[in-house]
């Protein structure tokens, strides 16, 4: 079966507790690849004892780094705790990042309860793969350049 990866994500204040629910859940994660953005990745780390793919921190490009790889097929599931009362300097990267998890039919959580679901679900420790995203109508579509 092809190896599973998620990636953890948390803005600063959702930080604790993306942290508590992935020492929670680290048993159902054993087998499963883990990608983070840097600061979150740092703190994952430590608090689980594993290896975490860390990438840059998000206001430093880490969240493009994470939809590179969804584009790329990498990642299998995104739980993302965004901050709901908080600006962020790069929202338009946290825009990109959850765009880019609709284009690519990525399951996302953005809280527990939606993580919880995920996270338990027999499809991320089964073998099913969701239906890769067809966009040939884009790759081949004609442009004003075309006759
Ligand atoms: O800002 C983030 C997501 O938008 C997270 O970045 P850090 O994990 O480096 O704090």
């Amino acid at each position: 079966m092809k190896q599973r990866n998620i990636a953890l994500v948390a803005h600063d204040n959702k930080k604790k507790e993306l942290v508590d629910w992935a020492v929670a859940k680290a048993e159902l994660m054993a087998e499963i690849g883990i990608f983070a953005t840097g600061t979150t990745g740092r703190l994952i780390e430590d608090a689980m004892k594993r290896p975490v793919n860390r990438l840059l921190s998000g206001p430093l490009g880490g969240d493009q780094q994470i939809g590179a790889k969804i584009a790329e097929g990498e990642i299998d599931l995104l739980i993302f705790f965004w901050d709901p009362l908080e600006p962020q300097p790069h929202d338009p990267d946290i825009k990109a990042l959850l765009r880019i998890a609709a284009l690519y039919n990525i399951p996302v959580a953005c809280n527990k309860a939606s993580a919880d679901y995920m996270i338990h679900s027999p499809l991320l420790h089964g073998d099913y793969v969701p239906d890769e995203p067809d966009f040939s109508d884009y790759t081949l579509r004609k442009t004003p350049i075309d006759k």
